[in-house]
């Protein structure tokens, strides 16, 4: 018989109290999402979300003090003690509808990160996906091969020229192109939607022809340039990368040139000197756009 280890347990439950602060502190400084975190609570009721009580989530809010959280809990027909994960299906559509009355105006918007090859996109949507899971990214398809370290369906699902054809065929794209006169890249249609549909924005990391047809069908689009402290600068970051052959240098340079030219069209021009500073930066943007009703 294995007799219960106290000094294990006793781990587990500071370990789970450091993830419930972690994900209340992630609340207060607006990294997360407060919908983003309930969905993940129902989804999970045993993870840190889901064991949050009700009051601890509600009262990490902004503008949520104890006696607004208080007032809340009887409206909402909430008991105090209740687990986030623990509520049931009318609770959990009452706080839902609360959450969309809080701040009505906020909008899910379509957000193109575009510039130069090897600016830093790639290194900056990572940093935002770590930092700012609230902002959904999209996974484009392609028909390039992968690179060592890239996964499929994680960096791109890498497809063959033939199905690409037939996604494009059968309008699975919401927008796609042949970059650098060599492979093709396309952005499916379909999760986009699912995600602006269920309210959040949603990050495109795509090149100028692309946001070029975002622009098309979604005027409301927020077109955002990250640009290179200077052109020496690119140039190091993409021989530096090393993943490119000298020919596949040239070649992306000289749309470098047709790209960098491009920034007037854009809705800002971000420079990416330091990551974490550009990623906040274009965290912002996201957050500024949401919050316009585009009245
Ligand atoms: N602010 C920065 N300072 C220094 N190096 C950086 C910075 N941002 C990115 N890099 C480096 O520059 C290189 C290119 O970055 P990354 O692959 O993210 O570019 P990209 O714009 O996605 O390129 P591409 O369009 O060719 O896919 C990488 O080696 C990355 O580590
Ligand atoms: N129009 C689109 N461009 C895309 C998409 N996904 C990526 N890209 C752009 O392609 C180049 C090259 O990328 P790499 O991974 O081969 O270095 C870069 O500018 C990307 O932003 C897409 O879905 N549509």
């Amino acid at each position: 018989m294995t007799l219960p280890d106290p000094a294990a347990a006793g781990r587990a439950a500071v370990e789970a109290r450091r993830a419930r602060a972690a994900v209340k502190r992630a609340l207060r400084a607006g990294q997360r999402g407060p919908r983003d975190v309930a969905e993940r609570a129902w989804q999970e009721p045993e993870s840190p979300e889901g064991r949050l009580r009700v009051p601890e989530y509600l009262g990490a809010l902004r503008g949520m003090g104890p006696k607004r959280v208080e007032q809340l809990l009887a409206t909402l027909g909430i008991a105090e003690g209740k687990r986030l994960g623990g509520l049931g299906g009318l609770q959990r559509e009452r706080v839902r509808g609360w959450l969309a009355d809080v701040d009505p105006s906020r909008r899910p918007r379509l957000i193109v990160l575009a510039g130069p090859t090897a600016v830093g996109k790639g290194t900056v949507a990572q940093y935002v996906r770590e930092h700012f899971p609230q902002i959904r990214h999209s996974v484009s398809a392609t028909t390039r091969a992968p690179r060592p370290g890239e996964i499929d369906g994680v960096h791109y699902s890498f497809v063959s020229d033939a199905e690409f054809d037939r996604m494009v065929d059968e309008r699975e794209f919401l927008e796609w192109a042949t970059v650098h006169n060599q492979s093709r890249y396309g952005t499916p249609r379909s999760s986009v939607q699912a995600a602006l549909d269920a309210g959040d924005s949603v990050l495109l990391e795509i090149d100028l022809q692309g946001a070029r047809q975002v622009r098309e069908s979604f005027p409301d689009a927020v077109l955002l340039f990250l640009a290179p402290p200077s052109w020496d600068e690119l140039v190091r970051r993409l021989v530096g990368r090393g993943t490119e052959t000298e020919s596949e240098r040239e070649r992306r340079l000289e749309t470098a040139k047709v790209e960098l030219a491009s920034q007037p069209e854009f809705d800002a021009t971000i420079v990416n000197t330091d990551v974490a500073e550009a990623a906040r930066e274009v965290v912002e943007r996201i957050l500024t756009a949401e919050a316009d009703s585009g009245a």
